[in-house]
């Protein structure tokens, strides 16, 4: 199967469990889209979310820093009831990707200056070029957007969550609009990050294949519920065939 990732299968000690998330629901009319999720996800793991359309996993996803509210149930950053933060610092803490990389007109560098010039705060030079590295673009600071592959405005997008070095890191398909080579290279960033970084990676993917490749844990979500949380290989055997 060729998993790629070192990291952590199970969250082993208390102190370890960065996310933590206990019978997460959100209703919207008389839809569950997610229905009581319980998971806990360790500093250094990857942890897949996967299931059919219209599962719920994007919806899930989004509870976590609170693009939307749950309607009920809890969710927990390094054992504090996330609501214990302000959205801005929480936003920090649990960084999240998507699908596409949704950058701003003009340089690399204005894009991973920009979210810390709205919070009066700023970035070296050195950081930029140190973030830029880690995503496997140096030199880049200066290039326009307009003159980057699918593949580098994606890893300009992770620069720009990493500048603000969360603890937690969403990501929402982040492979959907690249080919195939290129969704190898970012799942591989995905692993180093996750492992250098020791940040706790969760990532929707509709692809069982890739969560076997990078994640040894995965949830499997149906109609808004766990199907089946545990090892990559097991949900496969379960599911693989879905
Ligand atoms: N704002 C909304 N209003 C009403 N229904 C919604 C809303 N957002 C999502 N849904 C519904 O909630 C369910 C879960 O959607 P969600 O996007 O979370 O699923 P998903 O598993 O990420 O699907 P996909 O793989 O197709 O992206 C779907 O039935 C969807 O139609």
């Amino acid at each position: 199967m060729g998993a790629i990732s070192e990291s952590k299968s199970v969250p082993l000690d208390v102190e370890d469990v960065a996310l933590e998330t206990k019978c997460l629901s959100r209703k919207l009319g008389s839809k569950l889209l997610v229905d009581s999720v319980s998971v806990r996800v360790a500093k250094g793991e990857i942890l897949a979310i996967t299931g059919p359309s219209g599962a719920g996993k994007s919806s899930y996803l989004r509870l976590l820093n609170r693009i939307d509210e749950p309607t009920s149930g809890e969710v927990f950053l390094y054992g504090k009831n996330y609501r214990d933060f302000d959205t801005t610092t929480l936003r920090r803490r649990v960084g999240m990707v998507m699908q596409s990389a949704n950058l701003f007109p003009g340089t690399v560098k204005q894009n991973l200056l920009f979210g810390p010039a709205q919070r009066n705060e700023s970035i070296s030079d050195d950081r930029v070029d140190e973030l830029l590295a880690q995503v496997g673009l140096p030199h880049y600071a200066s290039k326009n957007i307009d003159t980057l592959s699918g593949g580098e405005a994606q890893r300009v997008s992770f620069a720009r969550t990493l500048a603000n070095k969360p603890e937690v890191l969403l990501l929402d398909e982040p492979t959907s609009a690249l080919d195939e080579e290129t969704s190898r290279e970012i799942e591989r960033l995905v692993v180093d990050i996750a492992s250098t970084g020791s940040m706790a990676c969760l990532i929707v993917t509709h692809n069982l294949q890739q969560a076997a490749r990078i994640a040894p844990r995965t949830l499997f979500l149906e109609h808004g519920k766990v199907a089946k949380l545990g090892l990559t290989n097991e949900v496969l055997d379960a599911y693989g065939s879905h």
